[in-house]
């Protein structure tokens, strides 16, 4: 990613330290009888720098959103699905973006998922690259720490986090 900005190659990595976070979570979406109702996930962006996910082999559910409408993420067996989180739309002073995404649920059938988490270490402060900030693309984001416990208190208020740490 920092290659295809033309910056050194560390620029992101370095900024995770030493320890950085993987937190690998197994998400279970039981059927719902009444998915008109009920949402597996609520829209949110992901607070990790990156986050991968396989995907349930055969139920689709995931959607992300793009000027206001909301795109299906079709079944690939076997493929990971990458996608770039907050920190990393921090790091790349908004060039990357952190998309909004949901799940829904499916009448039928139950679907499984599993989402990798990575992160900066905790205590390590992440902010935009040097090199991504001028005239033409002023600073959009301070300096963060710990930007996963902003998150969570963001998230149950039904805020988007990044919001939190915008210049
Ligand atoms: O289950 C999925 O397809 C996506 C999960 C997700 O967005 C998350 O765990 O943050
Ligand atoms: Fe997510």
């Amino acid at each position: 990613m920092a290659r295809s900005l033309n910056l050194e190659e560390n620029c992101f990595l370095n900024q995770y330290g030493d320890r950085a976070i993987m937190l690998q979570r197994f998400n279970l979406y039981p059927r719902c009888p009444r998915p008109d109702l009920a949402l597996g996930l609520k829209p949110h962006a992901d607070g990790s720098a990156i986050t991968i996910v396989l995907q349930d082999k055969e139920v689709e559910g995931l959607q992300f959103q793009k000027d206001d409408q909301w795109l299906r993420v079709p079944i690939m067996p076997h493929a990971l699905l990458i996608n770039v989180g907050d920190q990393v739309e921090i790091m790349s002073n908004g060039i990357f973006k952190s998309p909004v995404h949901r799940v829904l649920t499916n009448s039928e059938r139950d679907r499984i998922t599993v989402a990798m988490f990575c992160a900066p270490e905790s205590g390590k402060e992440v902010e935009p690259v040097e090199e991504l900030i001028d005239d033409k693309r002023p600073r959009l984001y301070k300096k963060v720490k710990n930007y996963v416990e902003t998150y969570f208190q963001y998230y149950q208020q039904g805020k988007r986090p990044i919001d939190a740490v915008k210049v």
